[in-house]
């Protein structure tokens, strides 16, 4: 799907948020690899802690329909450039994503950053590391 389709996809979640606290709304677009799309916003609560951001709200509601193969994330939100995911989602999108997955970061001015899975979190903790540590035992 062309990028502009998934920043639109993006921007249409974005006016689901449900974010009375931050009042920050953020937008994201999971393109699936048979081309669905999965959309998600944040979902804030009044205990702050247990908001769920964008990116891992569109990530588990597909992985909740057995949806685990995935194309591109994209996420909008009306930052002055290109919005960041926080720690939390870069992991879950590294656990389901491929490292070298394209990740389109934008706001509502229009701004694109390509990066990737492996750019947004090197390094990324693994189920690898878990079944190497398996295997010594
Ligand atoms: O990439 C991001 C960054 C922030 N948020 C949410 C979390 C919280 O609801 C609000 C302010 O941090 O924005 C997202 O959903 N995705
Ligand atoms: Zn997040």
């Amino acid at each position: 799907m062309q990028v502009e389709q998934l920043m639109n996809e993006a921007k249409q979640a974005m006016k689901m948020a449900y974010v009375p606290y931050s009042k920050f709304p953020v937008g994201a677009a999971l393109e699936t690899a048979d081309g669905a799309i999965y959309r998600g916003c944040n979902i804030e609560n009044s205990a702050y802690g247990l908001s769920n951001c964008a990116e891992r709200t569109a990530i588990f509601k597909a992985v909740s329909e057995g949806i685990k193969s995935f194309k591109s994330i994209t996420v909008i939100g009306d930052t002055d450039g290109p919005i960041a995911p926080c720690g939390s989602c870069r992991q879950v999108i590294a656990e389901f994503c491929a490292p070298d997955m394209p990740v389109y970061l934008t706001n509502l001015k229009g701004h694109l950053q390509e990066t990737t899975v492996d750019q947004l979190l090197p390094g990324a903790f693994s189920k690898e590391d878990l079944d190497y540590a398996e295997e010594q035992l």
